[in-house]
């Protein structure tokens, strides 16, 4: 699709936290910007208590990467860049090298719309430690915000059991890049369509959309609002009926659907945007059966989310399709993944060496290596996630122990069991070899994998953990590297 070229065209190689540039030139000013390193983008927690989170932005990822570059712009900002001495931060030969630079690290990713879990690599990023550290901020800024509004979409999409969601968020979201990001995510997480129709036109997503109050409230009265709206629009006919009195607007739907009806249209359905959902949609119901529009669709909105849709289909609300907006694209419950970048292998002498950041708590110390994800399935589904090193030879039966308590085990059997690696090859020396998918099958990758999800782990409340460990040799590693540390520390 390609299609965010049209937002990314532009030098974004500023788009980084200073301290990325400042030791960019601290690497390259002590001969140390060209070591090979290894960085991996992954996340600590589920986000929305959930059990499960789907990976999103890659598609971003690649474009920015694509784009990389230092304009003359940048570089004339960067000369003007002053410590506290009033003095310039960077030296020219090193803006000199900045606008030399060209991109060529690897990139290993999970596809976009992949189910994923707590510390698996969402993104390996190996080759020049300048570069690996100056695009930390951006992927994290790209794929966290993604994968966060992808995950609640996907939680939505759970709760209507099937039912069409579309995606009401642009006036409430988070700026103009966060509601066109989040309009993507929505969509891939489980989303039917957009409002957003620049979003529609960038990715390829449905629009779709009703009327509001105010077409109503233009009118002296609601049927002369009704009437128009159907004359004007007969192929795209919702009406919201709640601008007065609910009961009394969906009388005068119907009445404007049998019209239509007698002229061979349809009504295709009626928004209820406040008051008792429940209640509401079903005298809707009732009214639209008896009045011979069965056919005509109940519409709901009004800061809905996953929780209230739940709520609402266990009282038996007879909606058909829901809006929601706020509460989705602004990731309302949680408003950030909390993603990280962490180095995790470093060259030394063309030897790797794995590097690990000590804590006190387990939950915030990375996995070390070059790692990869493998997951197997019985055929029908998952069974469990190891992360490996690429360079360990696996055993037909791998045991996988988990990263926040090595007494829970797995053992998983390669002969019985099939797998897929999860990380793909997106970038070779800088150059994009990942042949980008339509939105669509980024949309279907996420429904199939939901579907290979056992439901205690998709459950909202006190999902199961899925099972992610480990696998053997890499746990056994990470462990001396922490003991080695720990004394190291403890000499000082
Ligand atoms: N049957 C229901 N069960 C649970 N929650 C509901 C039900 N019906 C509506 N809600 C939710 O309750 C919240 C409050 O809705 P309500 O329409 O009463 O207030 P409001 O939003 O202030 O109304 P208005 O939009 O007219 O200002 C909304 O999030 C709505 O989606
Ligand atoms: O509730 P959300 O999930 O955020 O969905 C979007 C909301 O935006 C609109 O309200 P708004 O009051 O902005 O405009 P309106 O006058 O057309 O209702 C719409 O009617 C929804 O209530
Ligand atoms: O089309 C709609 O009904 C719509 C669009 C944006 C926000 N709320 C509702």
């Amino acid at each position: 699709m390609k299609i965010t070229k049209d937002l990314y065209s532009a030098s974004m190689a500023l788009l980084t936290d200073l301290y990325q540039l400042t030791m960019a030139f601290g690497y390259w000013k002590s001969g140390k910007a060209d070591q090979k390193a290894v960085f991996n983008l992954f996340f600590r927690n589920n986000p929305f208590g959930g059990g499960y989170t789907v990976a999103c932005g890659l598609e971003y990822v690649v474009d920015y990467l694509n784009n990389f570059h230092f304009s003359k712009q940048d570089l004339s900002y960067l000369a003007e860049t002053t410590g506290n001495d009033g003095q310039p931060l960077f030296e020219p030969a090193f803006l000199e090298y900045l606008a030399n630079l060209k991109f060529t690290c690897d990139i290993e990713a999970v596809p976009e719309g992949t189910i994923v879990f707590p510390h698996e690599p969402m993104v390996r990023v190996t080759g020049s430690i300048l570069q690996c550290q100056l695009i930390e901020t951006p992927l994290l800024n790209l794929i966290n915000f993604q994968t966060l509004v992808a995950t609640k979409a996907s939680r939505i999409y759970q709760a209507a059991g099937g039912d069409p969601v579309m995606e009401f968020g642009l006036r409430r979201a988070q700026g103009i890049d966060g509601a066109l990001a989040a309009s993507r995510s929505a969509f891939i997480g489980g989303c039917t369509s957009t409002s957003n129709v620049m979003a529609g036109k960038l990715f390829g997503i449905p629009v779709s959309g009703t009327h509001a109050h105010s077409w109503v409230m233009s009118f002296d009265s609601e049927k002369e609002a009704f009437e128009t709206y159907a004359e004007a629009m007969p192929n795209n006919t919702v009406l919201l009926v709640d601008t007065y009195d609910t009961e009394e607007g969906i009388r005068q739907a119907i009445a404007v659907g049998k019209t239509m009806q007698a002229k061979g249209q349809q009504l295709m359905g009626i928004r209820i945007d406040s008051g008792d959902l429940a209640y509401f949609s079903q005298m809707a119901r009732e009214m639209l059966d008896e009045a011979g529009l069965k056919n005509v669709k109940v519409v709901a909105s009004n800061d809905l989310d996953e929780n209230l849709i739940q709520s609402l289909k266990l009282q038996e609300a007879k909606i058909d399709v829901w809006g929601i907006g706020t509460k989705l694209v602004t990731a309302y419950d949680q408003p950030a993944l909390g993603a990280v970048y962490k180095l995790s292998a470093i060259e030394n002498n063309g030897k790797w060496e794995y590097k690990l950041k000590l804590s006190e708590q387990t939950v915030k110390m990375n996995n070390p290596g070059i790692q990869q994800v493998k997951r197997f399935d019985d055929g029908r589904q998952y069974v469990g996630d190891m992360i490996f090193d690429v360079n360990t030879e696996l055993k037909k039966k791998s045991l996988i122990i988990d990263p926040m308590d090595a007494t829970k085990r797995k053992t998983l059997n390669a002969e019985k069991l099939s797998s897929e690696d999860l990380l793909v090859p997106v970038f070779k020396n800088g150059r994009c070899i990942y042949a980008l998918p339509d939105i669509k099958d980024i949309k279907k990758r996420h429904t199939e994998q939901l579907g290979m999800l056992d439901r205690s782990v998709k459950r909202f409340v006190n999902p199961h953990v899925y099972p992610v460990g480990l696998e053997e040799s890499l746990h056994k590693a990470k462990t001396e590297l922490i003991l080695k540390l720990r004394k190291v520390t403890s000499n000082e």
